[in-house]
Order: structure tokens, then sequence, then C-alpha cells
């Protein structure tokens, strides 16, 4: 198993968002999760990011969490940079080299000199998911990624994603839009945990 996930529960500022939430994952296997607004999707990738601990519960697998390549809502892009430079200065931090695949799969390689800062929204979205591919990481953690992207970007998004599976990885991503691929889909509003009862505050803390 490349990642699983067990009566998982989640906070976010101090509060318990989603409880009881479990899903394994194989190489080549992917799952979307979905859930309204609030429920918790950023926190629960976060958490199996490893950027923040569970209250219960338990990740594991083969790769975790060295082999988790995390894109949350931010793109993570350096505007001074050049597009090849991002994706040069990411496949540094990752240990790799080749970024010529990340820039032909999103569709970057005419953008290869532009600061990125005179990029557009969508183009910057592409290039902050190039950089999923040059990490060379088995587990890709994705939130909402598909956000700014055209029909055609979220295209190419989706058959990168697919190729990544094909090569033996994996993917966890909260997306509201249908890729195109089957995959497991987790519902995540019936993980919603109960609100605290007053029966759970400490009077004597008070
Ligand atoms: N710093 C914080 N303190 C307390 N509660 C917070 C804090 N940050 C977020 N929350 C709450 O935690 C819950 C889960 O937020 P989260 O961002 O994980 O949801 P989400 O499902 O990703 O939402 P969206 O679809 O809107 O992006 C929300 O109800 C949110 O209001």
């Amino acid at each position: 198993m490349i990642l699983q996930v067990e009566n998982l529960t989640v906070q976010r500022g101090g509060v318990a968002v989603l409880a009881g939430v479990s899903f394994a994952l194989d190489a080549g296997q992917a799952v979307f999760l979905r859930g309204p607004n609030g429920i918790g999707k950023t926190t629960l990738l976060r958490t199996l990011a490893g950027l923040q601990p569970a209250v219960t519960g338990a990740i594991s697998g083969a790769h975790w969490p060295e082999g988790i390549a995390y894109a949350s809502h931010a793109d993570g892009v350096k505007p001074t940079l050049t597009v090849a430079e991002n994706l040069r200065f990411w496949a540094r931090v990752f240990g790799t080299v080749e970024i010529d695949a990340a820039l032909d799969q999103m569709n970057l390689r005419d953008l290869k000199q532009r600061p990125a800062h005179t990029l557009s929204a969508g183009q910057k979205r592409r290039l902050g998911l190039a950089r999923m591919l040059v990490t060379g990481r088995p587990i890709w953690v994705m939130d909402e990624p598909t956000i700014s992207l055209d029909r055609d970007s979220t295209a190419l998004f989706a058959q990168a994603v697919q190729n990544h599976l094909r090569g033996g990885g994996a993917a966890v991503i909260a997306t509201h839009i249908d890729l195109g691929f089957d995959a497991q889909t987790l519902e995540l509003a019936p993980f919603k945990a109960a609100p605290m009862s007053d029966a759970d505050f400490d009077e004597a803390f008070l």
C-alpha cells in the first residue's frame, strides 16, 4: 500500500473538523476528495502532507511522509525567476534535474524564459502544477489544482496526473470538477466531526 489512512481525526484552530476518515491507495491509484466549503478538505490534505499532526488515527505507507509532494491553493511560484528558473529551483530543492518533461506536459515551453510575475493566473497555475512533476515524488497531494485553468489546461493537467499514476505514483486530489478519469471518490460530508458540547468544557479551567 502506497498510502493508508485509518480512522483519522483532523483539526483546525484546535477544533476537530473531520473524524473517522479512512482510505487506502496502491501505486497507480488516485482518490478525489469532495465536500462543501469548510468541511475540512484543506485540513485533511495538510495533515496527509505532514504539515500538521493528526488528532487521532494513523497515516502510513511505503513512502509516507517523505514521498509526498503537496500543492496547496498557493502556486509557490517565485515571481522574479523565469518559468525555467522556477522549475530548476524546485528540481534542486527535491534533488532532481529534469525539467523538460514538466515544461512539455504543462505546455510551458513557449513561456520558458518569461519572468513568472508576467504570467496570467492560469499560466502561473500551470507552472505551480509543473512543479509537482519535477519533484519526482510518488504521492501527489493537491488542493483544488484546476482553479484558474481553462478547459484545455485542465485536460493537460488530468493527462499529467494519469501519466503519474501509470508510472506507479498515487494522488489525493480535492476537486469539485470531473477530471475525466476513473478514481475513488471520497465524500467528506459524512465525516464531519461532531461539534463540541458544553460537557466538553472544563469549568475548573475557565
Ligand atoms: N485558523 C482557524 N481557526 C479556526 N477555524 C478555522 C481556521 N482555519 C480554518 N478554520 C475552519 O476549519 C474548517 C475547515 O477548513 P478547510 O479550509 O480545511 O475547509 P475546506 O473543505 O478546504 O474548505 P474550502 O472548500 O472552502 O476550501 C472550516 O470550517 C474553517 O472555517
